[in-house]
């Protein structure tokens, strides 16, 4: 099935999507030339008889920095559709999280097993656990997704908040309302709330990585501070998808609503993937972590992750976090006199972490690709004992660590489990072992 606006290869696939480069701004695009309107959003008639239609994700009377909204034209109006009706929510849970009581055990995962055949993105997400409240919009859910088969004619938006895909194995094709976008491993891509869209699999399957739903206030870059102007995530190398709409709209599609907490369903007549343009600033967006422009010290001691912030989810307090995503990624190692992996801590936030590729600098072993990690509120952890005597040991030159690309999920509350996360056959027993055998060295 093609998509309009699009470059296509053989079979009509869509194979290389356009992009429009940065972060927060007015983006604009128009998949058939004259299809935007010019000096109004609202005009009388929009234009080549398309139904204009606003979609926000801040309140109308956010400040301008907060503000996120925009602006569709599309063949059919999104108010044309049937009466959604409950279905299965399958693997997928929402906050707030009560299966489980919240555990101050560090705990640790293998990946997911392979899906079954015909599992799509949807059908594949599985949820970790979370905090907050969808019916408050605070707080996050922590899914992995694993899936081996293209949605077709199906399509998925979420009500409940914005989607972070963070890709660990295989290529996903995001076809969302305002266009596509290609993510592979070392990719991240977010959806924004209320934004439909399907997912394909242009290079097969089966395809898995892991998903931060933030229920919370919209992912934006960190303030820089005394850091200056430029570095961390620049904001031109955040790329939103150009219009592109469906060629064949006039068909059953089914939609998926996650609404608190619930999927919903409904079969239109049509597919909802048929925005011929738009403009605005609440847009997909898709960011390659390798040109994360990492810093860190040229002195001593090891900075605290919070320099490594890639996108965070303000609360209502300044400096405190409903959500970071932070990103571990290849930088070189100079510190004198320091102890250079992760130091161990202790930390009010929670932290969920997941590894893209390789290794992990505090971890020697069985973090693996595809698993994750969760060091809960207060927790204790950092090196296990391998990293430790390695580390402390260590002839301090300058070194290159670039064998691994992991992230964490950085949260303000405590994150509480689904039963199945805490039964799942892939849940590590006895992750605690890494931190044993940390001898008393203590010679006064
Ligand atoms: O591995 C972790 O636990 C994440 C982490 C990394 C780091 O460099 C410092 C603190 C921290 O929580
Ligand atoms: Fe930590």
């Amino acid at each position: 099935m093609g998509t309009h606006g699009m470059v296509t290869g053989p079979g009509g696939a869509a194979v290389k999507p356009a992009y429009s480069p940065g972060f927060g701004n007015e983006h604009s695009s128009e998949a058939v030339p004259g299809a935007l309107p010019v000096g109004r959003n609202s005009p009388q008639r929009a234009p080549l008889g398309l139904y204009a239609e606003q979609l926000s994700g801040t309140a109308f009377t956010q400040p301008r920095a907060a503000n996120r909204r925009s602006w569709l034209y599309r063949i059919r109006p999104s108010a044309a559709h049937p009466r959604f009706t409950r279905t299965g929510n399958g693997r997928l849970r929402g906050a707030p999280f009560e299966e489980t009581v919240p555990d101050p055990n560090r705990l640790r995962w293998d990946p997911l097993p392979d899906p079954d055949p015909d599992t799509d993105f949807v059908s594949g997400l599985w949820t970790l656990g979370g905090n907050g409240d969808v019916r408050q919009r605070t707080g996050i859910a922590i899914h992995l997704y694993r899936a081996s088969a293209s949605m077709t004619d199906r399509v998925f938006g979420d009500s409940d908040g914005e989607l972070l895909i963070v890709p660990e194995r295989g290529t996903l094709l995001l076809l969302t309302e305002f266009g596509a976008l290609r993510a592979g491993p070392g990719d991240i891509a977010l959806i924004p709330r209320g934004v439909r869209f399907r997912v394909e699999l242009p290079e097969g399957g089966p395809v898995r990585g892991y998903v931060c739903e933030n229920y919370g206030t919209p992912f934006d870059l960190p303030e820089l501070g005394p850091i200056g102007a430029n570095g961390l995530a620049n904001p031109r190398d955040f790329l939103a998808p150009t219009a592109a709409y469906d060629e064949n709209p006039d068909r059953p599609v089914e939609v998926i609503n996650k609404f608190c907490g619930n999927l919903w369903a409904a079969v239109y007549d049509h597919s909802p993937l048929d925005v011929v343009a738009w403009h605005g600033s609440h847009v997909p967006y898709l960011y390659d972590l390798r040109r994360f422009n990492v810093l860190g010290t040229i002195s001593y001691d090891h900075p605290d992750p919070s320099l490594f912030t890639v996108l965070t989810s303000a609360s209502g307090t300044p400096g405190l976090a409903n959500a970071d995503f932070v990103v571990f990624a290849p930088r070189w190692l100079v510190g004198e006199d320091t102890f250079r992996p992760p130091y161990f801590h202790r930390n009010v936030m929670s932290e969920y972490m997941g590894l893209i590729e390789g290794s992990y600098d505090a971890k020697a072993e069985g973090f693996r690709p595809g698993g994750g990690s969760l060091h809960n509120m207060m927790s204790a952890h950092g090196p296990d004992r391998e990293t430790f005597d390695r580390a402390s040991a260590a002839e301090l030159r300058p070194q290159k660590t670039d064998d691994g690309l992991a992230f964490m999920f950085e949260t303000r509350w405590p994150v509480t489990l689904t039963a199945q996360a805490l039964s799942a056959g892939h849940l590590q027993r006895g992750y605690d072992e890494v931190w044993q055998g940390l001898e008393r060295h203590f010679r006064p």
